[in-house]
């Protein structure tokens, strides 16, 4: 993480301290983050590495602190706001909250005095795409200056990103070459983990060019796989969502003789949302997810076990990850324009599977398949997502100002933290099957292990 000098003065007109019901002086407080303040990453010491979901760096599973920035206004900021130009940019897949965090960033920005924001459109392809021209979110115009708040104020009432978004684009090279042309200070990049490496490739090649340029990122994706944070920005409104398709399958399954519901959710390489929605549905018998390895037939399969659900309750539901039984399908090696792995379809396989199976055996089964795809991201962001949008928005525009670059804005143990970009790119998280969670769905589903 890199850290300027700052001593800028940052001026906000509601930084004045009214609270009388606290004990600190009044001349002592001043509402600002102390530059030295830290909350603490880890708070479980585990005893051994038998414990549920240990990580353990050695066999006494010693205790490491480890300490990071807590977010927040500065009292001393690195950058002159009336100087300041900053841009906005969205990419990889579409996310509820987009729209809040881009209204934040843009509000606190106006707070600080910057007149000269804008968005950049359709991801990192934005930068380069002859065509693409970057959308003005706040300049001045003669002596008119265009207010920001009439034009994303309404923004967060509908889903989607008010910028667009992509996946792909341009080389790190061509984007800082456009970051210079166009004399950008700060860069909040909005996105998931190849954004986050993307942001950090950015940050880097800025100061290999000693370009004083603050490139703060905001975590994105409803596949929650970023290590080290407590959830990223529009997990939980995907699981709200997932959950109606679940209760739809449900609702069919129950009403059908011998029914069954099967519901495919999104997820590149974990099983978070399936895991969650299976959880916070209560209806679901059998969640499958990439992280934990299963069979569909045998004694033990998958299939076996549907059957057994049939003959002893009528019908069942299962709820399975995109990213699930992968290694039972036959795989293209196809790759999407970032160079993620295009998944074979683990839904249509199974549902294919359970019609053969339950053929052969003679049994009727009704069954009903739900892929909402697109309708769990598309949607706009629930109360909780809105006000962690909110909040990592408004500390994403804190951290450019107080000097820092290559950082991510973000939730860690419920403290609001900035962490460097290099310690979440590592690799996605993915759900521990060795972990409370995990075995708190196998409780509340009550399946087997399918091996
Ligand atoms: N390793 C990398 N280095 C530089 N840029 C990258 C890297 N990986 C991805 N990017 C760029 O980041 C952008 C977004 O990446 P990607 O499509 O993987 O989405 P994401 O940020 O992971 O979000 P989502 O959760 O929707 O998948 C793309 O424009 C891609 O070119
Ligand atoms: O079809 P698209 O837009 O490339 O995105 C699909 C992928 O994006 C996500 O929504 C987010 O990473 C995944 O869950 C899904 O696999
Ligand atoms: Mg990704």
């Amino acid at each position: 993480m890199q850290h300027f000098l700052s001593n800028a003065t940052y001026y906000h007109s509601a930084r004045t301290p009214t609270g009388d019901e606290d004990s600190t002086p009044m001349d002592m407080w001043n509402g600002y983050v102390n530059n030295d303040d830290r909350a603490l990453m880890k708070v479980i010491k585990y005893s051994s590495p038998t414990s549920a979901g240990a990580e353990c760096i050695d066999p006494d599973c010693s205790w490491v602190e480890q300490w990071v920035h807590r977010a927040g206004p500065r009292k001393d900021i690195y950058y002159e706001p009336n100087e300041v130009k900053a841009a906005i940019v969205t990419c990889g897949g579409l996310c509820p909250g987009l729209n809040d965090v881009i209204r934040q960033v843009v509000f606190t920005l106006e707070t600080y005095g910057v007149k000269n924001i804008v968005g950049i459109p359709f991801g990192f392809r934005g930068f380069f795409e002859k065509g693409l021209k970057e959308m003005p979110l706040r300049f001045h115009f003669g002596n008119t200056i265009q207010l920001s708040r009439n034009l994303v104020e309404n923004i967060n009432l509908a889903g989607g990103s008010f910028l667009g978004v992509s996946r792909g684009g341009p080389k790190t090279s061509e984007i800082v070459d456009s970051i210079q042309a166009r004399r950008i200070d700060m860069l909040f990049v909005l996105g998931g983990n190849g954004t986050h490496a993307g942001a950090n490739a950015i940050h880097d090649e800025c100061r290999k060019r000693k370009l004083k340029v603050s490139v703060v990122a905001v975590p994105k994706t409803i596949d929650n796989d970023i290590p080290l944070m407590d959830k990223t920005f529009g997990f939980d409104t995907a699981v709200e969502e997932a959950q109606r398709a679940i209760n739809s399958a449900y609702i069919e399954a129950r009403s059908a003789y011998h029914g069954i519901g099967l519901v495919k959710l999104m997820g590149r390489s974990s099983g978070f949302i399936a895991m969650h929605a299976s959880l916070s549905s209560g209806q679901v018998d059998v969640c499958l997810i990439p992280e934990v390895s299963f069979a569909l037939d045998g004694e033990y399969g998958v299939l076996q076990h549907l059957e057994q659900l049939i003959k002893n309750k009528g019908f069942c539901v299962v709820c399975v990850a995109e990213a699930a039984g992968q290694e039972l399908l036959q795989n293209s090696g196809a790759t999407d324009a970032s160079g993620n792995a295009i998944l074979s379809d683990i839904g249509v396989h199974m549902q294919q599977k359970i019609k053969t199976h339950f053929k052969g055996i003679g049994v009727h089964a009704d069954i009903k398949y739900i892929d909402p795809t697109y309708m769990v991201r598309a949607c706009r962001a629930n109360a909780s997502d809105a006000i962690l949008c909110t909040v990592l928005g408004q500390n994403a525009v804190h951290g450019a100002f107080a000097g820092f670059s290559g950082i991510t804005s973000c939730i860690c143990n419920t403290h609001y933290v900035y962490l460097p970009v290099t310690q979440v790119i590592t690799a996605p998280k993915r759900v521990n099957h060795k972990g409370r969670m995990w075995h708190r769905c196998l409780t509340s589903t009550g399946q087997p292990d399918f091996r």
